[in-house]
């Protein structure tokens, strides 16, 4: 083994709270057992962290070095402080057994292969769109979200573990816009009528997030470069694709 990557964890809010205490245990348990396997067989491992470990941020944009705002008993904190648990564990490791560690902190991600039924907002309104059922946008839609499509994260996390860099790196498109913005966008890039409904606002729910890149683009000569215009389509493509043959009357296969 030279190299792991430990990307495994429930990722979408809905999934991920579902099951609190195994998402604890996933990302705890889980990641003592990778540093365990990288310690033995002297691989190196890159973590799949999350701009969750800045919860609410009281800093915009997040950089790496802000420590964060996480309520530590919320519905989120299984995940929340899951992963910061999983970073304070790869840099234990390092520390006590020169363990050779990446930490890369994924900010949204979305593109074709998605879950339809993930539960994050990429999934849900596009399917919404594409149904013709109304969006729903949890609160006022004006916290903020910076998407990146799934090739840059992708390029992203090989240049990471390519590199000589051992600190905590964010991964994501600086590209910021309000959810309400979005349901727009997503409604006419599908070319939808559907409505937009306001539901109650979710707990916790980070008011506003935007990468901060300066280190990646130093450290790692990255940048992500798929616009939001584009990556959306090819993602509309996809599940408009799924749709027409996971949703074709029995009959008619
Ligand atoms: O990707 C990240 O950086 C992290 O954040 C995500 O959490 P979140 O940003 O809340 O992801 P979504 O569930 O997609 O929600 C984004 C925003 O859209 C809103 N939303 C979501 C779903 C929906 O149907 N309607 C809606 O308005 C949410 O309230 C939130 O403000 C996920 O928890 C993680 O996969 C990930 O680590």
């Amino acid at each position: 083994v030279d190299q792991i990557y430990h990307l495994a964890s429930p990722a979408s809010p809905p999934n991920y709270q579902l099951n609190p205490v195994k998402t604890l245990k996933t990302n705890l348990v889980g990641t003592i057992n990778m540093l365990g396997l990288a310690k033995r067989t002297r691989a190196r491992l890159l973590l799949a962290s999350t701009s969750e470990v800045y919860g609410d941020p009281e800093k915009h944009p997040q950089s790496e070095d802000y420590w964060g705002n996480v309520n530590p008993i919320g519905p989120r904190s299984c995940y929340d402080e899951g992963k910061r648990a999983a970073e304070a564990l790869c840099y234990a490791y390092k520390r006590r057994s020169n363990v050779d560690i990446r930490v890369a902190r994924i900010f949204n991600t979305y593109g074709p292969r998605m879950q339809m039924n993930d539960g994050r907002v990429v999934s849900n309104f596009i399917l919404q769109a594409l149904r013709g059922q109304p969006l729903t946008v949890y609160g006022e839609g004006d916290q903020t979200r910076s998407f990146q499509f799934v090739t840059d994260l992708v390029s992203g996390l090989i240049a990471l573990m390519a590199s000589n860099y051992s600190q905590p790196v964010n991964l994501g498109n600086p590209d910021e816009h309000t959810i309400g913005e979005f349901a727009r966008t997503v409604l006419s890039l599908a070319n939808s009528s559907a409505p937009v409904h306001r539901l109650q606002p979710a707990k916790d729910d980070p008011h506003r997030r935007k990468p901060d890149i300066s280190v990646a683009k130093r450290e790692l000569a990255w940048q992500p470069t798929v616009l939001l215009r584009d990556g959306l389509l090819q993602t509309i493509h996809y599940f408009r694709h799924r749709l027409s043959v996971d949703e074709k009357p029995q009959n008619e296969l």
